[in-house]
């Protein structure tokens, strides 16, 4: 098992980090009830660790014993059928999903599935709450409508559902969903906080961590503690006993990006646009999703330009990544943005050098 996985705090009094929202939770559980909830933050910054320790906070250990399933659902609209698949994650009392992935049929899972989930009580009320939970997560990726069907859900099946959310981007939720939950922040960890978790990782594991080591990790993952996990785990791979120079490694996709940058910046051609296709293609069917490539794409780019063209970049990257959000196939997005980078990059370099 992974160590991401491995040491992942279990239950609220557990938490290494984000201890405060945890106790916090744990005083809202005692009352009684739990309202809708809306998690959001960065990426690893804890909010899928707090949703799994609140569900065993509600439910005990039965919320742990889970069930993975995808299926194929048919859901019948006045003019036609169709089918969507989706996979979900239940125990008796929740189910999680993550309906965004159906991409523009998002409206129909929400208006069918998650209606038809959220009517029917948990199915073990011996000694339990008698509501269920449904999380949701990256609901900032659901579209307008799909979130207005949230709403009306979370208004109507209230008594018997609470619905647990979580996103990246609080700003794409819409306000009258944002305004129906307890919104809970979970904010990026320190560098230092990053260090304190990689350090309760190694004494449990029982290795010696130098603490300049675990200082350059804490730095690489950016404040994202999936990352910083995955990056001590692969240096012990590599090398142990660790040594206080050692390499830290990235990831194999982020060494990817970093050679497309230097594919776009080297030449600006049709041929290598085509090129460039290609290794996006391979990022996507990877499963990466397109807004963190457009993102860490960017970032690359930016440290290679000269101050007048990072502008340019920057509000190209913006301009996508909004197209992106708004339409679907997200390679051809990526694909112009590319496109359209090398263009001006390539009228730019003209002016200054001739
Ligand atoms: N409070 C915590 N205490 C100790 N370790 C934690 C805590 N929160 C998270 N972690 C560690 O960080 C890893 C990543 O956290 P988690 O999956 O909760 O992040 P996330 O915000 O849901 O990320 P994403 O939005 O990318 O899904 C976990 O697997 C766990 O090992």
């Amino acid at each position: 098992m992974l160590w991401i996985d491995k040491y992942r705090p279990k239950r609220l009094d557990k938490l290494i980090l984000n201890q405060e929202i945890g106790d916090n939770l744990s005083k809202l559980v005692a009352t009684g009830d739990c309202p809708h909830t809306l998690f959001y933050g960065p990426p690893g910054a804890g909010k899928k660790t707090l949703i799994v320790a609140l569900l065993r906070e509600i439910y005990g250990a039965g919320a742990e014993k889970i069930k993975v399933e995808t299926k194929p659902w048919k859901i019948a609209l006045p003019s036609r059928n169709i089918e969507v698949e989706l996979t979900t994650l239940s125990s008796n009392y929740h189910v999680e999903m993550n309906p965004s992935d159906v991409g523009y049929q998002d409206r129909y899972v929400v208006q069918e599935i998650i209606k038809e989930m959220a009517k029917s009580r948990p199915l073990d009320m011996k000694g339990q709450r008698g509501f269920k939970v449904l999380v949701l997560n990256e609901v900032d990726r659901l579209s307008k409508e799909a979130q207005a069907s949230l709403r009306r859900t979370m208004e109507k099946y209230s008594a018997a559902c609470r619905l647990v959310m979580s996103c990246t981007n609080v700003s794409r939720v819409i306000e009258p969903v944002r305004s129906r939950c307890l919104c809970v922040r979970v904010a990026a960890p320190s560098t230092a906080e990053v260090q304190r978790m990689l350090a309760h990782v190694a004494k449990k594991e029982s290795l010696s961590l130098p603490d300049s080591l675990s200082l350059r990790v804490a730095q690489a993952s950016e404040r994202n503690l999936r990352r910083a996990l995955l990056m001590l785990e692969t240096c012990r791979v590599a090398q142990y006993p660790f040594t206080p120079d050692q390499p830290v490694q990235l990831a194999d996709w982020e060494l990817y990006i970093q050679e497309i940058a230097s594919d776009i910046m080297q030449e600006q051609s049709p041929k290598r646009l085509f090129q460039v296709r290609g290794k996006l293609y391979e990022l996507l069917v990877n499963c990466l999703p397109p807004t963190l490539i457009l993102r860490k794409l960017v970032l690359e780019l930016l440290k290679k330009l000269d101050e007048e063209v990072q502008h340019t970049a920057l509000a190209l990257a913006a301009q996508y990544e909004h197209r992106m959000q708004e339409g679907q196939k997200a390679i051809y997005h990526l694909e112009a943005f590319v496109a359209k980078f090398m263009s001006e990059y390539k009228q730019w370099s003209i002016m200054a050098f001739g």
